[in-house]
């Protein structure tokens, strides 16, 4: 069954070395900026995703004020670090959009983590795609249309491979049902990252 229109899946794009180099990267920006647990608008109820972002701006959310994005980390109150030179070039190579991305959502799986089925529209500039990133354990990802009631197909995510959602794909129904536990060896405590970088505002 093919992708919708705009929804494309590169598997492998990163090879294990730039795999590597960008966990190398990653642990940097988890020191200066420490991953915590985000909280769903309204009901705080905890995800099961822990995250911290690099950029610009970084996607947030808690209880009382909900989805956003923010220069600082809500814990520390610091700005977040850069996006690695790695994820600007990969951004380049795919994006089709000829301005930066502002932000990378960092987000990492535990074996039992998951993601509901949501669309990525806390951005202004909707031309920009999502460009996407897995590494670490393997998972299963579910993409559908633009309305939530549409029907979905799911497929599994490996580590180095590359999502985007562009075009008409950029507002797809998407989530992660589950993770593939021990299917990696990336990560030495397992798990699953996922890169996930954005422009937010529309250039001036
Ligand atoms: O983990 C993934 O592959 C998707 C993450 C995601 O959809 C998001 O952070 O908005
Ligand atoms: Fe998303």
């Amino acid at each position: 069954m093919s992708l919708p229109s705009g929804v494309r899946h590169i598997p492998g794009h990163l090879d294990r070395p730039e795999q590597e180099k960008l966990v190398g990267a990653l642990r940097e920006i988890v020191r200066a900026a420490p991953l915590y647990t985000p909280a769903m608008p309204s009901t705080g109820k905890e995800m099961s995703v822990r995250m911290t972002n690099c950029g610009t701006l970084g996607w947030v959310t808690d209880k009382e004020r909900g989805y956003r994005y923010q220069a600082t980390h809500p814990v520390t109150g610091e700005r977040w670090p850069p996006i690695p030179e790695m994820l600007l070039t990969l951004w380049r190579e795919l994006s089709d959009y000829p301005h930066p991305p502002e932000a990378c959502l960092v987000n990492f799986y535990s074996d039992t983590a998951k993601m509901g089925l949501h669309q990525d529209r806390d951005e202004a500039d909707l031309d920009a795609p999502v460009v996407s990133v897995s590494l670490g354990d393997a998972c299963l990802f579910r993409v559908g249309g633009t309305t939530r009631s549409g029907s979905t197909q799911s497929l599994r995510l490996e580590s180095g491979d590359v999502v985007v959602l562009g075009g008409a794909g950029r507002l797809c129904f998407h989530g992660v049902d589950r993770i593939y536990p021990g299917t990696s060896d990336l990560l030495p405590k397992g798990g699953r990252i996922n890169l996930t970088l954005r422009r937010v505002t529309r250039p001036v």
